[in-house]
């Protein structure tokens, strides 16, 4: 158990949810010690709790002062908002992890009081399973006792690599958002096996054992993931074929600029939120 602190997620959507079922999955802070709330939406938080035997109260009844981590799990253009609602009442020791895109550290201690603890955290939505790639990057007051702590609570839904603010939206562009290019890649290959005959299920199997079998390679041998496709490309063979056309459809280009997209859309996000903010007049965190 870690030191059987109390969280919440505010914000209640998929990743909060992917969160909340791999860290139930693996034991690590009790159900009762994990609690949940969103704007509005009452029947969600109550599938929630009813689903993994946490505590999911609505806005309005939430005493905050309860719990010692706050992890934000709402969309970044809801932070300033969310973040106004309740910064009064944050306590000097609680600490503040938000998995927020493209919101950056300093963005969310200009939002709470002075001094506050604050960890950016890139997960991605197999923490449901526990098999996340997790980025955690510190803001300027974390201490390490809770940078340590941080770790050790993502590490309970995957792998956690500890890097630097700057390093955030390449991660996020890479890891947070990577997972869905590549169920982009498994539709399109579905969708022609299954033209061709096989059944949609039994694709899919083939699919999934491919893809892991591509992944425990590209962790398991030391080649690179180049040696390892020319190792697959037989001249003049099906690969090879296979490989042309995704040479001659840009699908190099294709994927270099979805990452790159991914990564300026993180940067974009902390822009448009600063911008919002200035535009809602929020006092900053020297005048509370
Ligand atoms: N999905 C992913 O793969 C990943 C997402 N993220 C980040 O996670 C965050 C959440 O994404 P996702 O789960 O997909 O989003 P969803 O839209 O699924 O969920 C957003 C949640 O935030 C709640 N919310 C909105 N405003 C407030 C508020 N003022 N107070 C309390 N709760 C509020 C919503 O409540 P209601 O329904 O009642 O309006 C809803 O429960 C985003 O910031 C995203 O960048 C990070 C990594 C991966
Ligand atoms: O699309 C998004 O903005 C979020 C962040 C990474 C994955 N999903």
């Amino acid at each position: 158990m870690l030191d059987n602190k109390k969280i919440v997620f505010i914000g209640a959507g998929a990743m909060a949810e992917a969160m909340i079922s791999g860290i139930v999955a693996a034991q690590t802070i009790s159900p009762e010690h994990i609690f949940v709330t969103n704007r509005t939406n009452t029947s969600r938080l109550k599938q929630l709790q009813d689903q993994y035997g946490i505590n999911g109260i609505p806005n309005g009844e939430l005493q905050l002062d309860q719990v010692d981590v706050i992890i934000l799990a709402m969309k970044p253009k809801d932070a300033a908002t969310s973040l106004q609602s309740i910064r009064q009442i944050i306590k000097p020791h609680q600490l503040i992890l938000s998995v927020l895109a493209g919101v950056t550290t300093s963005l969310i201690e200009h939002l709470v009081p002075a001094g506050q603890q604050v960890i950016r955290v890139m997960p991605n939505t197999s923490s449901k399973i526990g098999e996340s790639a997790t980025a955690l990057a510190k803001g300027q007051h974390t201490t390490k006792q809770n940078l340590s702590w941080a770790k050790h609570l993502f590490e309970c839904i995957g792998e956690v690599y500890v890097i630097r603010e700057e390093q955030m939206d390449i991660f996020t562009g890479i890891a947070g958002s990577g997972p869905a290019y590549f169920y982009f890649l498994i539709e399109h290959m579905e969708k022609e096996a299954v033209k061709a005959g096989l059944t949609k299920g039994t694709v899919r199997e083939i699919l999934a054992q491919t893809l892991l079998g591509a992944a425990k390679m590209i962790q398991e041998q030391e080649e690179s993931p180049a040696i390892l496709r020319q190792n697959i490309t037989s001249p003049n063979g099906t690969t090879a074929a296979g490989l042309l056309a995704l040479r001659e459809y840009c699908g190099g280009e294709a994927i270099t600029q979805a990452v790159h997209q991914a990564s300026n859309r993180s940067k974009e996000i902390s822009r448009q939120l600063e911008n919002s903010i200035q535009n809602m007049n929020i006092p900053t965190a020297i005048e509370i």
